[in-house]
């Protein structure tokens, strides 16, 4: 097979930043997806239906105009998020809330210290048909950072699972067999998101040769045994998994850093990464449930009825990209991959 046509797919978990970082990087999304679940761990964070409106409009102003991209956006939840703001959240169009575990990732300072104190925000969301995205680790830095996720699942998840049975959550990012096993056997309320760096690596590819920074995302790469059982999942053909890319910009410099900034930029050849990883697990028949049809059913939106073709054609990705005043090392840099997004007809 040559030549791979799916439905336009969607991002269902992508970080855009602002200013000309943003513009730098909208293209690269907007060149692949008809629509991202914009992340709001932006400094400070985006915490209110207005901050977010406006967010969505600069978002729009950097999407090139032969291009169509419709930001879906997300306010970050907080300790002190007003009950009162998830009516203008759900007026305004908002479509989810996240929760950043205080402390347990890029930008999660001003994130939510202990689940309890959002409960009347949970209720209030559960009622308005809000989902909720959870950064599923537990930013107690005495639990060993390859343990955070199933340790979360255990003391938060559960439990808040069992509290708000109808709240539509998607567990983001998921990196252990664990969690692919919890969201599995979990009913229809919730889902998760996988990457396609969590699909293609395990933890080796941080110290291949020395440490590598640009595989250092959070949750971390974990063992070969969990990343199998994400290909399972991703490839099983189950409708509670799918894409979501978690491309998360940051400077070259920031990463090659004494203390690195965590996450992998992998907007520029996201579908082109998924591909690789369902054709090395023979179920390229299966990545269009999970990139385009599965999210937008849990989500409660019609599928895109636009098509994207890809082509079997090696192409090396770019050593490096623009990224406003600093630059870019994409995921796989340098490297040859095997599938080529086409460029849309007319482009
Ligand atoms: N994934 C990451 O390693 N980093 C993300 C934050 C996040 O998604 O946890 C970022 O904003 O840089
Ligand atoms: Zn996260
Ligand atoms: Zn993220």
């Amino acid at each position: 097979m040559d030549r791979l046509t799916l439905r336009r797919p969607d991002d269902w978990h992508l970080h855009l930043r602002d200013g000309a970082q943003l513009a730098a990087v909208v293209p690269h999304s907007a060149a692949q997806f008809a629509r991202a679940i914009v992340m709001p761990n932006l400094r400070p964070p985006v915490t209110t239906t207005a901050q977010a409106l406006a967010y969505k409009a600069r978002i729009l102003a950097a999407v090139p105009q032969e291009l169509k991209f419709e930001p879906l956006m997300t306010l970050y939840l907080t300790d002190a998020l007003p009950v009162q703001e998830i009516a203008r959240a759900r007026a305004g169009g908002i479509v989810a809330c996240k929760l950043y575990p205080a402390g347990a990732t890029t930008n999660s300072d001003a994130g939510v210290t202990d689940i309890r104190r959002i409960e009347p925000v949970l209720e209030a969301m559960q009622k308005a048909g809000l989902l909720l995205l959870v950064h599923g680790e537990v930013a107690d830095p005495e639990i060993d950072v390859f343990d955070r996720e199933a340790v979360f699942i255990e003391r938060q998840l559960i439990p808040l699972r069992q509290r708000f049975p109808e709240l539509k959550i998607v567990f983001e990012h998921i990196t252990t067999r664990e969690a692919a096993q919890y969201v599995a056997e979990s009913g229809p309320h919730t889902a998760a998101t996988i990457t396609a760096h969590h699909l293609l690596y395990n933890r080796n590819a941080i110290f291949t040769g020395g440490i590598r920074p640009h595989y250092y995302c959070l949750p971390i790469l974990k063992r070969e045994q969990h990343r199998q059982a994400l290909v399972q999942a991703a490839t099983g053909g189950s409708a509670k998994f799918f894409l979501g890319t978690d491309s998360a910009p940051h400077p070259a410099q920031l990463k090659e850093h004494a203390s690195g900034c965590a996450g992998c930029y992998t907007a520029h050849a996201a579908i082109e990464l998924y591909a690789a990883a369902f054709e090395a697990a023979g179920a390229l028949e299966r990545l269009e449930g999970f990139a385009s049809l599965h999210g937008p059913a849990f989500y409660g939106l019609l599928p895109n009825e636009e098509r994207i073709t890809l082509r079997r054609q090696p192409w090396t990705v770019p050593e490096h990209l623009a990224f406003g005043e600093g630059e870019l090392k994409p995921l796989c840099a340098g490297e040859t991959l095997h599938w080529r997004l086409q460029p849309p007809a007319g482009a």
